[in-house]
């Protein structure tokens, strides 16, 4: 049984104090703190050789494949993050959809507040949006070019039937108000809140999202798949999303709507998190999100976090710990490179036929290559480009957008997809042999990370070189 000498008061420490028996303890209270803390001393105990448990274990077994996931905000990281997830346990990803759904919820939600924004605009377009207070909760996308706030004639905005839309649908912003609450991270520095007009939905690596969003839909019992959540539940946010169906999808395809997404440049199918095409299966009854859904979904990373998974080996052997770092945004990438050291670094580029405010997407990847290439620190780093969201790339060569005019180097060259891909491929290839401070391979993948077959056969390749090379000291930095 424990035992604690008390001394008097006079010797006691500031904590002593807090944690001392009161002076009037009586007998049975006594015995009863004594229980108390014997268990509380078991179980810390028990943790302890958890820790050193684990510890010996990594110390005597193959050390773990560190993998550190880099790029600009929105290159797709955690999308890159859930497929590994996904091929390491099929299972548990589903288990985990109930928390996705809401997400996906919000992600629906704040589409449509866009649009109304957008409609707001078109009244007042000499103000500004009623979005643009950063302490709003509201969020509007962060992937959208600048919009211009174009007026529409007054019988357009005056439309009675867009008027009663927009009454109808004021109940779902104080959804995405009282979901949204639970999810704002007041870090987000005032750059990105400028950059995005307001808040986007965040979360912060040291948050357990998922436990969060869990708390918000009262749950059954624990289950592999989405029964677990109460459907009966007259507060959950899926029911409002319901009954709003048909006015969602009567707004996002109002002509005057359309008319005035075109007029104010707002391409919101090009956003991330855009579910206004799938509006019936998202707000049903008993949605549960499917796995292509689940890689759609938007949530910022704040900070750094660690994920530890375990891989099966090429030809079934034993299986490797695996540590995947996602670092969020593209702030301070090279540090957090430099403070992780890693076996594996995968770098993801953005749609480079992309209209940023300031920058050309393509100059701004091209900055981050380099940047992370010439890191004397990183010179025995093998590095993984993922030149990411090459579906987006490719519909937007054949819809008739022409490389050359976003990157003026490309010259007359072929406007198709695989010229454009060899010549970013070149591109990137010869700034690691120029910038690199060691010769080293390149390693370069064009990916669709929302597409999960091909990213699991790119994962595998790249999870087999890996594997393989084991015993090789060098490190890969995705
Ligand atoms: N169409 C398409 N969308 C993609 C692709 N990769 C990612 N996305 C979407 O782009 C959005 C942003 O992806 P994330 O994985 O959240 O980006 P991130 O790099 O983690 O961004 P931060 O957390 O801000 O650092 C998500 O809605 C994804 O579903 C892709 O290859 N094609
Ligand atoms: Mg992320």
């Amino acid at each position: 049984m424990p035992t604690r000498a008390y001394a008097s008061t006079e010797d006691l420490g500031p904590l002593a104090c807090v944690i001392a028996p009161p002076p009037d303890e009586t007998f049975a209270e006594k015995e009863a703190r004594f229980k108390i803390e014997a268990e509380a001393k078991r179980v810390s105990d028990a943790i302890d050789d958890d820790i050193e448990r684990q510890r010996t274990a990594e110390k005597k077994g193959p050390k773990p494949v560190r993998v550190l996931l880099l790029g600009q905000s929105e290159s797709g990281k955690s999308t890159t993050l859930k497929n590994f997830q996904l091929m390491q346990d099929a299972k548990a990803f589903r288990a985990e959809r109930s928390s996705w759904r809401i997400l996906i919820q919000l992600n629906l939600v704040r589409s449509i507040r866009v649009i109304l924004d957008a409609i707001a605009r078109s009244y007042y377009p000499s103000t500004r949006s009623p979005t643009k207070d950063p302490n709003s909760s509201s969020t509007s996308p962060s992937t959208s070019p600048p919009s211009h706030d174009v007026p529409l004639p007054a019988e357009h905005y005056l439309d009675p039937g867009l008027l009663e839309l927009r009454l109808r649908l004021n109940p779902l912003l104080q959804v995405e108000e009282k979901l949204a609450r639970r999810f704002m991270v007041p870090e987000l520095d005032s750059q990105e809140k400028a950059r995005q007009g307001a808040r986007e939905v965040a979360v912060n690596s040291t948050v357990a999202w998922k436990d969060v969003f869990s708390k918000l839909v009262p749950r059954r019992h624990s289950s592999e798949d989405c029964d677990n959540i109460d459907w009966d539940d007259p507060t959950d946010p899926g029911r409002v999303l319901h009954e709003c169906a048909h006015d969602m999808k009567r707004l996002w395809k109002h002509p005057i709507v359309q008319e005035l997404l075109e007029r104010q440049n707002l391409r919101l199918e090009e956003m991330a998190g855009f579910f206004l095409d799938e509006i019936d299966e998202v707000t049903s009854e008993r949605y549960e999100p499917t796995n292509t859904h689940i890689l759609k979904a938007r949530l910022k990373t704040l900070g750094v976090s660690e994920h530890r998974i375990r891989l099966n080996a090429v030809g079934g052997g034993l299986g490797r710990d695996w540590r995947i770092y996602d670092v969020g945004g593209h702030r301070s990438l090279v540090s957090s490179a430099n403070a992780h050291v890693r076996r594996a670094l995968i770098t993801l580029g953005r749609d480079v036929l992309e209209e940023a405010p300031k920058v050309n997407r393509l100059e701004d990847s091209v900055m981050l290559w380099s940047s992370i290439v010439s890191n004397k620190l990183l010179q025995h780093t093998d590095i993984i480009l993922f030149l990411n969201k090459c579906d987006i790339m490719k519909t937007k060569l054949s819809s008739g957008i022409r490389l050359k005019d976003y990157v003026v180097s490309y010259g007359n060259r072929p406007n198709d997809f695989d010229s454009a891909a060899s010549y970013l491929r070149k591109k990137f290839a010869g700034i690691m042999k120029e910038d690199s401070p060691l010769q080293r391979t390149f390693y370069c993948h064009l990916t669709t990370v929302t597409d999960t077959l091909s990213t699991q056969k790119v994962i595998t390749s790249i999870k087999d070189m890996l594997m393989r090379d084991n015993l090789k000291q060098s490190t890969l930095l995705l």
